[in-house]
């Protein structure tokens, strides 16, 4: 296909997009966050002064400071964005907040606990229903599991319904039917090639489904999807919030995907958060000069 085409191909898709995305953030609870500002949502998570530095493994064994003083909330049945460049430390942030990282210091309260004052097993017992999905779903699932062995695993490492496959089957069974991926018996003996790129990413969100998440860091889900998939994904994943009255905290490039689906906005500069409010705010009316760049770049672009 010549370049041009595939440049108009790419506009058109890019405009369908915004029509989807303007249908997304048509749906009843955006509209009353929208009509509401900020709108109240009661504690879920709430993050206090968080550090982070990381050993350099050069000859210098520099240490790099990635987090200065992270403050933010996110609220029962809320969706934060969370938006920086490249290496600002959001990755980081989202690994802390699902246990895969230790902090240097800083509180995590997640549901009243005081999670990073936890023992490991008590810590772990409170923040089972914390699930993460992250950008690559070729990376995030073994190769060598069926979609039934992935999405059963987290009860495993659980050792939950330990003798009772039955019931573990039918579980997996109910993520696979709550990811839209039915008949789950067409899935649950196949390997991850064996499925698209979109699919894989439902397996992701199947797997963090079965252990009944209040909260679910998103880490740049639908970075490797192409365009119509990236909607679909938000798509469900909105349902989801609804149907279970999740929360998601929702790491992302792409500031435009936030204004459909986020209530609220977060912004990351150098490890620290410069600024927050709702997307149409940010978007509209960023204050802080990082911001200021970042929205100026992408209407250049014509990306928002
Ligand atoms: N395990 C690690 N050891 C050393 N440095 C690390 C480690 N993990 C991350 N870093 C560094 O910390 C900084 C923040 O990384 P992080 O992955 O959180 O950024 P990010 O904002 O998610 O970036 P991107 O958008 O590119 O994924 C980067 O400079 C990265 O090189």
């Amino acid at each position: 296909m010549a370049v041009k085409e595939l440049s108009d191909l790419s506009k058109s898709k890019e405009s369908e997009d915004r029509d989807s995305l303007q249908a997304l953030s048509r749906n009843p609870h955006r509209q009353q966050i929208i009509k509401h500002g900020a709108m109240q949502h009661t504690g879920l998570l709430e993050i206090q002064s968080l550090h982070k530095s990381y050993r350099d493994r050069s000859a210098f064994s520099h240490i790099a400071n990635v987090l200065n003083g992270i403050h933010f909330t996110v609220g029962e049945n809320e969706t934060v964005g969370l938006v920086g460049s490249s290496g600002a430390g959001k990755s980081t942030i989202g690994r802390i907040i699902a246990g895969l990282e230790h902090a240097d210091s800083g509180r995590m309260l997640y549901q009243g606990h005081d999670v990073l004052a936890l023992k490991n097993k008590e810590r772990r017992t409170v923040t089972n229903s914390i699930q993460m999905i992250f950008q690559d779903p070729y990376e995030s699932l073994s190769p060598r599991m069926t979609i039934e062995q992935l999405i059963v695993e987290p009860l495993v490492i659980q050792k939950l319904y330990k003798n009772e496959p039955e019931k573990r089957r039918q579980l997996v069974r109910a993520a696979l039917a709550e990811v839209s991926l039915t008949p789950p018996e067409r899935f649950m003996n196949r390997y991850p090639h064996e499925l698209s790129g979109g699919e894989r990413q439902r397996v992701g969100l199947a797997r963090a489904f079965i252990c009944q998440p209040r909260l679910i860091v998103a880490d740049e889900p639908t970075s490797m999807l192409d365009s119509s998939l990236r909607l679909d994904l938000l798509q469900l994943m909105n349902q989801l919030r609804e149907r279970h009255q999740i929360s998601y905290l929702f790491i992302t490039h792409d500031i435009a995907l936030t204004h459909s689906f986020c209530d609220r906005l977060l912004v990351l500069d150098k490890g620290e958060i410069v600024e927050s409010g709702t997307p149409q705010d940010v978007i509209e009316r960023p204050q802080h000069p990082y911001t200021q760049r970042l929205i100026g770049a992408l209407q250049q672009l014509n990306k928002i």
